[in-house]
């Protein structure tokens, strides 16, 4: 693994410090992006009024004196379709496998359908994670609506045998309850220091998406066994310099992991053919995504059973 950067943590943290992770999940639009945006206090996440925008995960971090919440911002979660929406799913339900609380979010303004019904029976079978509702979008809703949605919220809960930790109306437009969610949220974190260094506020949004760019060229056309050991850690995104304002050219690093050697093999192909299609494939991606001719330096690396491992889990942004 690279070295990381050297972080900077809070030196007096005390000893009920609690840190963790929590997984914003919801159908297309149910405001998941808007929340984790409300809660950070920043724009990190990707929000739209277009549905699945959000293709990747995402993290924005809630930094306290008595606790820093990691968010993790997952795509919106639907039926398959493609198998680029399968792939999304496991992308969510491996994510979901590894935070501390899945808060599901359900949008005030509608009733709850089957979409969320679908979500709320995945979120079901986490059996050791900590769920949390949160009825979204309060401010386009009445009082008694308000009511009957959080009804329906519980309702649902018995009929899955979900067990709510909690259930909180916010809307995160109007920035109200917003504080009072990252309050209940806390106590709900394991005790532990802060999990990243102070101010930090988000990876970088275009290196995670610049990443799944290239884990999608890369699982293109890999047997079925191979699609979760494939994680990329973008290392270095930079402008050329000494190049003319006109002809930018954009350097991009980054690291292919796999967990085996003999997936190693696979990846690179014979004499490189298959990593060179997958790089040239990336920088096409890459380049229509961010508009400037790109460079991209690929090389791939075992890392032994990361999937296995939280702190290699966490750096590659799952
Ligand atoms: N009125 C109101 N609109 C909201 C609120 N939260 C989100 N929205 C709007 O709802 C739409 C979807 O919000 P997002 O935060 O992008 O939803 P998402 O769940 O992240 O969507 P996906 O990325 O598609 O999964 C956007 O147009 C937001 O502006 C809210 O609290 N009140």
């Amino acid at each position: 693994m690279p070295p990381p950067a050297p972080p900077v943590f809070a030196t007096d943290v005390d000893a009920d410090h609690r840190s963790g992770f929590v997984s914003f999940v919801g159908r297309p639009n149910a405001g998941k992006s808007t929340l984790t945006n409300a809660l950070v206090g920043t724009k990190v996440a990707i929000t739209s009024d277009k549905p699945q925008t959000t293709r990747t995960v995402v993290r924005g971090i809630v930094h306290r004196s008595d606790a820093q919440l990691v968010l993790v911002d997952t795509p919106g979660v639907h039926r398959p379709r493609t198998l680029l929406g399968e792939r999304l799913n496991d992308l969510v339900a491996a994510t979901w496998g590894e935070v501390d609380v899945v808060a599901v979010c359900f949008p005030a303004d509608e009733k709850i359908g089957p979409g969320d019904r679908f979500i709320a029976a995945e979120v079901a079978k986490l059996k050791h994670t900590v769920k949390v509702a949160v009825a979204t979008k309060t401010d386009l809703a009445g009082p008694e609506r308000i009511g009957e949605h959080l009804m329906a919220i519980s309702a649902l809960g018995t009929d899955l045998d979900i067990e709510w930790a909690e259930i909180v109306p916010v809307s995160a437009t109007a920035g109200d309850q917003v504080g009072l969610l990252a309050d209940l949220l806390v106590p709900l974190m394991p005790p532990g220091p802060p999990l990243y260094p102070e101010g930090e506020l988000t990876d970088s949004p275009e290196e995670v998406l610049v990443a799944e760019l290239i884990r999608e060229a890369a699982l293109d056309g890999v047997r079925d066994e191979l699609p979760h050991s494939i994680a990329v850690l973008v290392e270095e995104m930079e402008l050329r310099e000494d190049r003319p304002a006109d002809k930018p050219l954009l350097d991009v690093h980054a690291i292919l992991f796999v967990e085996r050697d003999s997936q190693k093999g696979i990846v690179i192909g014979r004499k490189g053919a298959r990593l060179r299609q997958v790089g040239t494939a990336a920088r096409q991606q890459i380049q229509t995504l961010l508009g400037t001719p790109v460079h991209l330096d690929l090389r791939v690396k075992v890392a032994k059973d990361w999937q296995r491992d939280p702190r290699q889990l966490r750096k590659l942004g799952f």
